[in-house]
């Protein structure tokens, strides 16, 4: 069996058990019941990834950064040049890009992984090369790569999720770097949830409205040409939808998601190109969508399309557009906090706090001291819950 096949043999659904326990557990904190809103999901989402309640705490966490170029770029999509794939990878390289920034700020690991840039880079510390192509074919007319281009992409961002956890991490990251490669998402977008370009496509690094038009309809093209309009006679097969109009590095980000899943590590999405490759995961191995977090909604318009087919909430919403990782590393932090609540906020019983249901039936003097009488390990402050 290969590797993307024995993957997804190795995907289990989120632990319903653990995920039951720590919704359970979120009405014994002290704290009104709901009152931490999106993140008591989030909680539960991180208790059924590990099958564990509490949760071990998401971390150390790593970003990898997939980078690789994009033939659509010769269709004038983006008003950056191609070249400026191969020099940010150096300075992400370098320490010096946003991405770095936010990671140094939150304590991640940062891994740049060459799967399709079209220049030579030089070996360097922190860059692995699993170069499958100089970037991919023009999508709008052909297929962008070959299946077994596209196999050989999801299984490098397998590689890098495994390695990453096999050393110790215990939340993954995704990150990009590809111009153009908000043209690939908004196609792999329309592909995957039968949404109109016109939708689904945005500005990008920031194209002008007669850019935005041409870019539309060069994906509305992409998808006629590769026989992917009018919703597919029956499933669609995900690595043929990533070969015709995806990119190398969605191809990386699906796998890395898929890897994250294979080893119940929570991993965090980032903006419109994480959720594209979230999207081709999720048509491979449905059950992957319960390890997956997401970061933030970012300004390009298919993000939201693809978040809503996911049934995935994002976390922060703050207009980013720029990629690179940079929304899901913003998220980490609510994370984290998620999980430590989980892990070391009171119950009302081992605080000896007065639960409102308690309070009605009986005095609720006599409520707190046997609450305070009644700290048992099982039900302490540190959370010491048998996991499972
Ligand atoms: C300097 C620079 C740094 C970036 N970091 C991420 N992106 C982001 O912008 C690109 C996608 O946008 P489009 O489809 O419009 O080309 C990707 O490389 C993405 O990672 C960047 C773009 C630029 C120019
Ligand atoms: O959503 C993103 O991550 C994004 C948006 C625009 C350009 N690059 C990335």
């Amino acid at each position: 069996m290969g590797l993307l096949d024995g993957t997804l043999a190795g995907i289990r659904p989120a632990d319903a058990a653990a995920m039951a326990l720590a919704r359970e557990r979120q009405d014994r904190l002290t704290k009104p019941p709901g009152s931490l809103g999106v993140l008591e999901d989030i909680g539960v989402r991180l208790a059924g990834a590990a099958a564990a309640c509490p949760p071990p705490m998401p971390g150390p966490a790593a970003l990898a950064i997939f980078a690789a170029d994009h033939g659509v770029h010769a269709q004038g999509v983006t008003p950056w040049p191609q070249e400026v794939t191969a020099q940010m990878v150096a300075n992400f390289l370098a320490g010096g890009a946003v991405a770095n920034a936010f990671a140094a700020q939150v304590g991640a690991t940062v891994t740049v992984v060459d799967v399709g840039v079209a220049a030579d880079l030089p070996a360097a510390p922190g860059l692995v090369s699993r170069k499958i192509a100089r970037g991919t074919a023009d999508l709008s007319r052909g297929p962008a790569m070959t299946a077994d281009q596209a196999v050989a992409a999801v299984e490098a961002g397998i590689t890098v999720g495994l390695d990453l956890v096999a050393r110790g991490a215990g939340c993954l990251l995704t990150g990009d770097m590809g111009i153009a490669n908000t043209t690939a998402s908004a196609a792999l977008i329309c592909a995957f949830t039968g949404s109109d370009p016109e939708r689904a496509t945005g500005a990008g690094t920031g194209v002008d409205a007669a850019g935005l038009a041409r870019k539309v309809g060069v994906v509305r093209r992409a998808l006629e040409v590769n026989g992917l309009t009018g919703g597919a006679p029956g499933p669609v097969d995900p690595v043929r939808v990533l070969a015709a109009v995806g990119g190398l590095e969605h191809a990386a980000i699906a796998g890395f998601v898929l890897a994250a899943a294979a080893s119940r590590v929570p991993v965090i999405l980032d903006g419109v190109i994480a959720g594209a490759a979230a999207l081709a995961a999720a048509a491979l191995a449905p059950d992957c969508v319960g390890y997956c977090v997401a970061g933030h909604r970012s300004a390009e318009p298919g993000h939201a399309v693809a978040l809503r087919h996911l049934g995935l909430r994002p976390l922060v919403e703050l207009d980013l557009r720029l990629g690179e990782g940079t929304g899901a590393l913003l998220a980490y932090p609510l994370v984290g906090a998620a999980a430590r609540v989980l892990r070391e906020v009171a119950t009302f019983d081992s605080a000896g706090v007065t639960d409102k249901n308690a309070a009605g039936t009986e005095h609720a003097g006599g409520v707190i001291g046997e609450g305070a009488a009644g700290v048992t390990g099982a039900d302490s402050a540190a959370g010491a819950v048998p996991p499972g």
